[in-house]
């Protein structure tokens, strides 16, 4: 018996670290590497790395942006200057002035060894909701690295796993809401530390027919704040209306804000789109695809509650096609068009004509 984290553990813990700043050790392809998030670097460490053989690793769409060629596929390796400052590593991570302030080089871009450890470090900034970037320094000895500095040590082969973790039911209660008496609240935890998702249950669905159903993505702004920008809070409350007028259905209330990029990232995103750019193009600029959400959640989430069959409240035919890819049968697509106003009009039609929503 050991007391010491498994692998899910430590990437959750690896999470932790680089949202505060604290570098990670990846090992990978025979490399190994200290991995420092872009965004939450300090100048402390940046000194540090004086004299190195840092490179800074950007994701495809962010090195389309500055206008490099990503020469590992999905991402690319920029040597980082030795003068490089904090606000040159944060220019190259953050959009924020790229207008302002294009960022031009020459950059000068790794194309041997491995970039395993870099693509691990990515996905780890991307699942700790920061800018997707990180500043890698190879390391001759991971483990003695890890050792003297105290840090978590990890493979790359873990961080990059695709696997879905277990969605352990936590809790659920009667919950009375305005759409219906017949309310209930069920809490799900996922293994691997990240975020709990919920599911609200209206009546008392029968298994063995298609279930109303929605998966609506978390959406601070719209749900609460009653932001204009988006239809997401008059989805979500005419979706409930929906299941409360029908005495039957299902809402996951999945926490995968911003599609997935989290609340910061979003807003960021917004800010972009105040300098002109749309809804994709923003979250390109920052270096995400243009929907990061894993949608294996929702269905995961719709079996573990007994639904095989669901009628799917969206107007996004994507939506259908990836539920439908992770095994439940959508026996109908039922239209949600409600919210449209004229802040958001620009939202949806980019929406319908790059993301295949239904206007
Ligand atoms: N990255 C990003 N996320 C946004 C933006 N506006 C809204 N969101 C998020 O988008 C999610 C909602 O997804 P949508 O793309 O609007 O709709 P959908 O879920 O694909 O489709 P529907 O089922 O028809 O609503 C929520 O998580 C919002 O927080 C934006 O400009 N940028
Ligand atoms: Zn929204």
């Amino acid at each position: 018996m050991t007391f010491a984290p498994n692998t899910t553990e430590r990437i959750a813990r690896a999470r932790a670290d680089l949202r505060m700043g604290v570098p990670v050790v990846i090992t990978g392809g025979g490399a190994a590497a200290l991995v420092f998030a872009a965004e939450t670097l300090t100048p402390a460490r940046l000194d540090e790395l004086r004299g190195t053989d840092a490179v800074i690793a950007l994701t495809e769409q962010r090195a389309a942006t500055l206008k490099v060629a990503a020469y590992d596929g999905d991402l690319v390796r920029l040597t980082l200057p030795q003068d490089a400052d904090l606000a040159w590593v944060q220019a190259m991570a953050d959009p924020a002035d790229d207008l302002r302030r294009p960022m031009k080089g020459p950059f000068t871009a790794q194309r041997t060894g491995t970039p395993l450890p870099h693509r691990a470090g990515i996905a780890l900034t991307k699942a700790a909701r920061l800018l997707p970037a990180c500043i890698v320094v190879p390391v001759a000895d991971g483990i003695a690295t890890a050792r003297r500095h105290d840090l978590t040590l990890l493979t790359a082969e873990s961080a990059l796993a695709t696997t879905l973790s277990p969605l352990d039911p936590v809790i659920s209660a009667r919950l009375p809401l305005d759409v219906s008496d017949a309310g209930r609240l069920h809490i799900f935890r996922p293994d691997d530390g990240a975020e709990e998702h919920y599911a609200v249950e209206i009546g008392t669905p029968d298994r063995a027919q298609p279930v109303l159903a929605r998966l609506h993505s978390a959406c601070f702004t719209g749900d609460l704040l009653g932001s204009l920008k988006c239809d997401c809070g008059p989805q979500l409350r005419g979706a409930l209306a929906q299941m409360g007028a029908e005495g039957a259905g299902v809402l996951l209330y999945l926490n995968q804000e911003g599609r997935g990029i989290g609340l910061a990232n979003k807003m960021r995103a917004y800010s972009l789109q105040d300098q002109g750019f749309d809804t994709v193009e923003a979250n390109h600029r920052l270096g995400f695809a243009d929907d990061e959400r894993d949608f294996r959640i929702g269905a995961e989430l719709l079996r573990k509650l007994g639904f095989s069959q669901v009628r799917l409240l969206t107007n996004n035919p994507a939506k259908v096609a990836k539920l439908e890819s992770c095994g439940l049968t959508v026996t109908e697509r039922v239209p949600l068009k409600v919210g449209e106003n004229r802040h958001n009009a620009g939202y949806l039609a980019t929406k319908a004509a790059k993301s295949g929503h239904l206007l």
